[in-house]
């Protein structure tokens, strides 16, 4: 009796739910992005004890298992990643690898490829993202306070100084805030401070443009391909404070240049026409 009481609720509910999200391509599109989120949260709650139990506590090491974990959540979305010039991930020592920053998607891109004994640089908001946020914490990501220059430099000469004792890369998205509209926003100096501050190399990856298949404006989350480009590093031996903007503007060129290129799409010159890319 109470079982088919219960049928008859939620055999009807379901299939309103499954009618609606194939009616509302809104309803459709926030249900993805959260079932990522629950996705998220849920892996985070159950790497995290693992982390510990491996681990012991906060360190870098523990990335390995977070990169191992979200590596799969690709197939759970249909995204396939076509990565070149991983070789230049075989540097010797600490390096700075900065990279284009789209969506919490970036998250998979990252992780397919993060090499061993490397940190992210990430807003200090997202270590209230619940167990997202605890497992950040375990993977020894550094996190800063935007809203506070000053506090974003101690914190980063801290990490020029770990970076150099305790071999570690170190992963940050010069743009400082996701971007979603094709094209780069002007990248911020941290990253290039810190490289020319602890005179290691700077190894810029791009990730082609996600448009075709994620645009909330167009509540478009589909599968997809992205093509992703490890560029040869730039060292900074020799270079001094005065080095900072021209390193900062060669590799905004030559990333936006990249993201172009493996994008496939008409470039702004200016801001203003469209050309197409080479
Ligand atoms: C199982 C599931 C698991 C899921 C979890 C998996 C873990 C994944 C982790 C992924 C984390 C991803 C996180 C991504 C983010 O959060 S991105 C946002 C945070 N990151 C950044 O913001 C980095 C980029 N920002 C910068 O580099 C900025 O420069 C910053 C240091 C933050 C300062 O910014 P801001 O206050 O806006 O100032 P400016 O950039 O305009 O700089 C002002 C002047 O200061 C000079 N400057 C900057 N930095 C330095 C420095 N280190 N030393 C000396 N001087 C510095 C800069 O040159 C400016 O001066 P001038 O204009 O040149 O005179
Ligand atoms: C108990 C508290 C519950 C909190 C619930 C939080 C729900 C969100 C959970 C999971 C989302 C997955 C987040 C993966 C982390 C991706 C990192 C990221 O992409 O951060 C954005 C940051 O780079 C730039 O931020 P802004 O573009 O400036 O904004």
């Amino acid at each position: 009796m109470e079982s088919g009481g219960l049928l008859l609720w939620a055999l009807p509910s379901a299939l309103l739910l499954a009618l609606l999200l194939q009616l509302s391509p809104r309803l459709r599109f926030r249900a993805k992005v959260l079932s990522y989120c629950a996705l998220c949260l849920m892996a985070s709650a159950l790497t995290a004890p693992a982390c510990l139990l491996w681990n012991g506590g906060r360190t870098v090491e523990n990335m390995r298992i977070i990169k191992n974990v979200v590596r799969s959540f690709k197939y759970l979305y249909g995204l396939r990643f076509d990565v070149k010039g991983l070789e230049h991930f075989q540097v010797e020592g600490p390096c700075v690898i900065v990279s284009n920053h789209q969506s919490v998607l970036d998250m998979m891109g990252l992780m397919e490829i993060l090499p061993d004994r490397c940190v992210q640089i990430g807003k200090r908001e997202l270590l209230y993202f619940g167990s997202v946020g605890l497992i950040m914490y375990l993977g020894g990501v550094i996190f800063i306070n935007r809203k506070s220059t000053s506090n974003a430099k101690s914190v980063m000469s801290g990490v020029g100084q770990a970076m150099t004792t305790d071999n570690v890369k170190v992963w940050i998205y010069p743009e400082g805030t996701r971007n979603g509209n094709g094209d780069l926003l002007p990248f911020k100096k941290g990253a290039f401070h810190l490289a020319i501050q602890t005179q290691v190399p700077v190894i810029p990856v791009v990730y082609s443009s996600f448009t075709t298949f994620y645009n909330p404006e167009k509540n478009l989350f589909t599968s997809g391909r992205i093509r992703v480009e490890v560029l040869p590093p730039i060292h900074t031996s020799g270079m001094t404070a005065t080095d900072v903007t021209e390193l900062c503007d060669t590799c905004y060129t030559t990333m936006r240049e990249t993201f172009f290129r493996l994008s496939g799409t008409a470039r702004r010159v200016n801001g203003s026409t469209p050309h197409l890319a080479q």
